[in-house]
């Protein structure tokens, strides 16, 4: 009863015009017009066979609203409600009409003991339609492995990593300490990585700092570094904030460069990374973030 995937992410936006024009012509996704509850007050972006992967709904701020997550059957998100209502943890059942909205089955909204917001469910209601990228990505590395991966701000950083592990079955892949102050009075930033029933290295990360836009970063992943390229010469036509240049992970070896959204927080668009085997692997604590590059720009 583990948690299978990251199905989609949920934002709140007070530019949905700013996160169509970035959705299609930087990340290179597909912008759906009025397709579901909200009308013309959201944007949905589509970028494989799933009817959305980012739901970007009008608001008066810019907020990181959910993390949309899934179970691979029934009877795994029926068992897997039990372990929560039995930790005690509160569970908001959404309608059916809620969970038609997200493609879903059914679904609950829950919390992490960070108070990042969850949207627990089941199902995949699809449409049949291909995914066509606007400026030519030839895909996005999802599917059965989810979106991507999200990095949300975990103050609370030992007991959120025992909620995700405990009781939604996720595994440790890797933990670091980050100083990217540096100096001998840094203390350093506690980062944990976990995985869920899927090959990705990471679908959730864990980072010890406040994040005011509610999320760190998420990841999307292409599968040529040529795309990764291109998104960044789109990033720089577009005046994209680029947040840190290109440069290779140690923990899951991608390859990978961070620019800002709409929303404040950023986005990590990637290729390259590892699919381990959970049956043979060994969690690792590494001591430092990367092979090499990735030189943050935290300004702009
Ligand atoms: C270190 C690392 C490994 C795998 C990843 O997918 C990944 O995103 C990271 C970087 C995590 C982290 C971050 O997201 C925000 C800026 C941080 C705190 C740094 O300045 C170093 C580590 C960075
Ligand atoms: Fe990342």
């Amino acid at each position: 009863m583990a948690v299978k995937s990251l199905a989609y992410a949920v934002i709140d936006s007070a530019d949905i015009d700013a996160w169509r024009r970035y959705g299609e012509e930087v990340i290179g996704a597909r912008a759906l017009e009025n397709t579901g509850e909200g009308g013309a007050d959201e944007v949905r972006l589509r970028f494989d066979e799933r009817p959305f992967r980012l739901l970007i709904r009008k608001a008066d701020a810019d907020r990181f609203h959910a993390a949309g997550w899934v179970y691979g059957s029934k009877a795994d998100y029926d068992a897997g409600l039990a372990k929560l209502r039995a930790a005690g943890v509160a569970l908001e059942p959404a309608s059916a009409a809620e969970a038609k909205d997200r493609h879903l089955r059914e679904f609950v909204r829950l919390n992490d003991p960070s108070g990042n917001l969850l949207e627990l469910g089941w199902g995949n209601i699809v449409d049949g339609k291909p995914f066509i990228s606007p400026v030519g990505v030839p895909h996005f590395e999802m599917g059965e492995m989810g979106l991507g991966h999200v990095v949300l701000p975990a103050m609370k950083l030992a007991e959120t990593r025992a909620f995700y592990i405990d009781l939604l079955g996720f595994g440790d892949s890797d933990e670091m300490r980050a100083f990217v102050q540096g100096g001998p009075d840094d203390p350093g930033i506690g980062f944990h990585f976990l995985h869920c029933d899927n090959p990705r290295h990471h679908s959730i990360a864990l980072g010890e700092y406040p994040a005011p836009s509610g999320c760190i970063h998420m990841m999307f992943e292409v599968p040529t570094l040529d795309a990764v390229g291109q998104a960044l010469d789109r990033a720089i036509a577009a005046g994209t904030h680029i947040s840190s240049s290109f440069g290779k992970h140690m923990n899951d070896k991608m390859y990978s460069f961070y620019m800002r959204t709409p929303s404040g927080f950023d986005i990590e668009y990637g290729t390259g990374g590892i699919r381990p085997d959970w049956t043979t692997f060994t969690p690792t604590i590494s001591l430092k973030e990367d092979e090499w590059g990735h030189h943050w720009n935290f300004g702009g």
